[in-house]
């Protein structure tokens, strides 16, 4: 009996002290001790067939704002742009750091920029930013360096049309024009015929390590992975020891041969990212005593990852995804194929600043981006003061995120949003502003305008250039693992161009 009462009595103050936890925090399904909603949110998961689906019923049931209890952890996801400006803009000093899954903070020790935070995340923030500067990023420099890789790839394609009288292109065509984009901005290098294995092997890595990328990898402690999933953990230490030593072995190299004075760096007219940085190596160094100890060699390596990692999928998703679209609607091909014509008058390459004159193409392009929504679940932020919005309160050391996925899916803010229809953007332009495939406030994209520029130029010009129909069916099986953080289409599906 007396145990009975006990335990009832642990059971009601355990109750009564989730209830004043949550008191102040945005609605959200009854709560329980210890687990929180983790039964009712995989419930959910699985019911709806997938994490951006769960989100955006909760959206229905609770606003724009709700609070999830992932066990005694409360996570209030954001799903309208208004409330994520108030959040993540105005209140983006309070919530600047990432939470980071644990395995992550193992394998970088807190070097680079997507498991970073504190100064020596915003200290390569900055950097970074003023790299991609001096390298081109936001000027014509860097559309001769998308444009010299696009045109390496078009007369691969032409050689395939002369001789075949079409070309087949796959995935591989955009990871390859994405992956040399990247690679000549960050070591100064594309893939070429001779290169090519360099980059699968690259790719091959890549998409190894994104099999541990799934919500149980990245919410258990390291731990708990070592000793209960020791094969699967060593394997995710390896696949990245891997990707630093195959990523970094150029600025190793160029090191080196500065070191050595077989190279130098031309600090006015820098070649890469690798440069930018060995450059700051050195000037830091001059310094000594005061020096900034996020400049060396170590940290180069993880911000070289990290802009490889963050930059080729995502890029290349969004254009191959893009392009399955497109060809299931023949009707937006012509009509951007009209309006680009009328712009370049069919003589000239389509450029960056032809973008004001060509809204229907920055519809398009902004449609694909919607319906893309490369993340599932939009990275957790920790807000380490309290954050007042909309008469909630949220404590210090919750989780906060602005659900890029369940945004992009809201059928009062984008009309019928499983349908693919540019004109949404261009029945109301306030629309385009809206949308933030790159995230919003402190920690949003930093690669945003070089993504940008790709998915402009390549759209644009091979649109100019080609007639592209499928070739064989077009895979309809939607994400391919929607469970986890990352959204994957299946890339099977392939098209063939044809000269325009
Ligand atoms: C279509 C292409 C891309 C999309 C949709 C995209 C999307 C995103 C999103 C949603 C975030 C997280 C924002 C947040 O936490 O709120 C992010 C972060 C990031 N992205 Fe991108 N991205 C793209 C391309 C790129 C490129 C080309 C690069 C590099 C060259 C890049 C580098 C990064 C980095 C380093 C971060 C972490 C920033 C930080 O933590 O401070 N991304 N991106």
């Amino acid at each position: 009996m007396i145990f009975l009462i006990t335990f009832f009595a642990i059971v009601i103050i355990s109750l009564v002290f989730q209830f004043r936890k949550s008191s102040r925090l945005p609605p959200g399904p009854l709560s329980l001790p210890l687990i929180g909603n983790i039964h009712q949110l995989v419930y959910q998961v699985w019911q709806r067939k997938g994490i951006a689906a769960a989100l955006d019923h909760y959206r229905k049931i609770y606003g724009n704002a709700f609070t999830i209890w992932l066990g005694p952890i409360p996570s209030v996801s954001i799903t309208d742009f208004e409330t994520s400006h108030e959040v993540f803009v105005k209140n983006g000093k309070k919530c600047a750091d990432r939470q980071i899954a644990p395995i992550f903070e193992h394998i970088t020790g807190g070097f680079g920029l997507l498991s970073a935070n504190g100064e020596g995340w915003a200290e390569m923030r900055r950097f970074t930013l003023l790299a991609f500067r001096r390298l081109g990023v936001g000027s014509n420099q860097i559309e001769r360096r998308i444009m010299a890789e696009l045109n390496g790839r078009c007369s691969e394609l032409d050689l395939e049309i002369t001789q075949n009288g079409r070309a087949i292109v796959s995935v591989d065509f955009f990871d390859l024009t994405v992956g040399s984009v990247i690679n000549s901005l960050l070591v100064g290098k594309r893939f070429e015929e001779d290169t090519k294995d360099d980059y699968l092997t690259l790719k091959h890595l890549f998409d190894a390590s994104a099999e541990t990328f799934s919500l149980f990898d990245l919410s258990v402690p390291v731990w708990f992975l070592k000793w209960f999933f020791p094969s699967r953990f060593q394997m995710t230490c390896d696949v990245r020891q891997k990707i630093l030593n195959h990523v970094a072995k150029e600025a190793v190299d160029r090191q080196r041969r500065l070191e050595s004075g077989e190279y130098e760096i031309n600090s006015e007219d820098p070649k890469d990212f690798v440069d930018v940085f060995l450059d700051k190596i050195k000037e830091e160094n001059k310094i000594k005593k005061d020096s900034n100890p996020s400049y060396t060699m170590e940290s180069l390596k993880y911000m070289l990852v990290d802009l490889w990692l963050a930059g080729q999928g995502t890029t290349s998703t969004t254009l191959y995804a893009g392009f399955m679209k497109l060809v299931q609607h023949p009707e937006i091909i012509q009509k951007i194929r009209e309006e680009l014509l009328e712009v370049t008058e069919g003589k000239r390459d389509l450029k960056l600043e032809d973008r004001r004159n060509t809204p229907y193409l920055n519809a398009t392009i902004a449609e694909i981006q919607r319906h893309a929504s490369i993340l599932n679940v939009n990275f957790w932020r920790i807000n380490n003061e309290k954050i007042s919005f909309g008469g909630y309160e949220v404590e210090p050391g919750a989780l906060i995120a602005a659900q890029l996925g369940a945004f992009h899916v809201r059928e009062d803010t984008f009309e019928n949003p499983n349908e693919f229809n540019p004109d949404k953007f261009l029945k109301n332009e306030q629309l385009i502003q809206q949308l933030i495939p790159f995230g919003i406030g402190k920690r949003s994209c930093v690669g945003e305008q070089i993504a940008k520029s790709e998915l402009y130029l390549v759209f644009g010009n091979l649109i100019l250039r080609y007639d592209m129909k499928a070739d064989g069916p077009i895979p309809t099986n939607g994400d391919f693992y929607p469970y986890s953080s990352a959204r994957l289409p299946d890339t099977s599906g392939k098209m063939q161009f044809t000269k325009f």
